[in-house]
């Protein structure tokens, strides 16, 4: 059985406006597959096993009940990045930077306004996806750890891990490697340990939470599990990740349900005084049909899912 679903986002976030997936269900639950449009057909296989994972297997036993998370904030201006997080309820904030929307200015704005709704104890990592060389990263994260006041981290600066590796010789704020995990062709193999202080792993890109179990413990890194901005139903693979890691030190970037205007659940993942339950989801039919997709929707999806089960 499988449902389609489409949820706008409250903000444009990695430039789409509207998050789609298909919900799968078997014998061990319900599983989402939801790779982002730009994936190709290879790219999106891993986002498929992951789903199967958790409709057909399941997953291994937790060591803990709860996940401190991260709140996750866009391209905003200062005033709703203040009001986003102070919303949260969440101690550490993530802030994206380095959007093509938005001047190195105008993030230190951004990012200043997160302090002030967090107060001093807070914690604020970063995240420039990719977007600087090695000299605009040294300057930005100079700049961006004067205006936050101290950042916890600084992720994925620069595509490379060499990059990653000369910047994190050059400043003194924390690297975290993310797409240089997810994105990498053997995830097991890319050494991040030069390059990072902290790795950043996300159950569907490596193919499931036995998978990127795995991955963590072959970084030798601590971990921060991330969502890809799903629905409570893919929040729960990333909490069962999150719930198995034997040291988990850093808040997780799983407190994205509030990115979406609704869900598929009235079993929400939405974060309370800043942690989630490590707990599984169904839909709910109440919930599901307020965000069933369109006829034309669902074929895509059911066209994409055929073609990646053929692979
Ligand atoms: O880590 C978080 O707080 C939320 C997840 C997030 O930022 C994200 C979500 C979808 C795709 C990419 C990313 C990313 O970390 O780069
Ligand atoms: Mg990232």
């Amino acid at each position: 059985m499988e449902s389609v679903y489409a949820i706008p986002l409250h903000n444009r976030f990695r430039g789409i406006t509207v998050r789609e997936g298909v919900l799968l269900h078997g014998p061990a639950g319900w599983g989402e597959f939801c790779p982002f449009a730009d994936y190709s057909d290879a790219e999106s296989a891993p986002w498929l096993a992951a789903a199967v994972e958790a409709s057909e297997v399941g997953w291994p036993e937790p060591v803990r009940d709860r996940v401190e998370v991260n709140t996750t904030v866009p391209v905003v201006s200062p005033e709703r990045a203040y009001e986003l997080v102070a919303a949260s309820g969440c101690r550490t904030a993530k802030v994206k930077v380095a959007d093509p929307r938005s001047s190195l200015a105008d993030d230190c704005d951004r990012v200043a306004a997160v302090r002030d709704a967090l107060g001093p104890s807070g914690a604020i990592r970063i995240d420039a996806n990719t977007a600087w060389d090695v000299d605009t990263a040294v300057k930005s994260i100079r700049e961006l750890d004067r205006a936050a006041d101290r950042l916890e981290y600084a992720e994925q600066p620069c595509p490379s891990i060499e990059d990653l590796a000369a910047v994190r010789r050059r400043v003194d704020v924390r690297i975290a490697a993310d797409e240089s995990i997810r994105r990498a062709e053997d995830p097991l193999k890319v050494a991040v340990a030069d390059a990072a202080d902290v790795a950043v792993i996300k159950v569907a890109p490596l193919g499931g939470v036995r998978r990127a179990l795995e991955v963590a413990e072959a970084c030798g890194l601590p971990c921060v599990v991330s969502s890809a901005v799903e629905t409570s139903v893919g929040l729960a693979a990333g909490l069962a990740l999150a719930g198995a890691l034997p040291a988990l030190d850093f808040a997780c970037g799983l407190g994205t349900r509030s990115l979406l205007t609704g869900d598929v659940t009235s079993e929400e993942l939405s974060p309370v005084d800043g942690y989630l339950p490590v707990l599984r989801t169904a839909p709910t039919p109440d919930r599901f049909d307020e965000f069933a997709a369109p006829e034309e929707t669902r074929k895509h999806w059911q066209a994409r899912l055929t073609r990646i089960q053929a692979l």
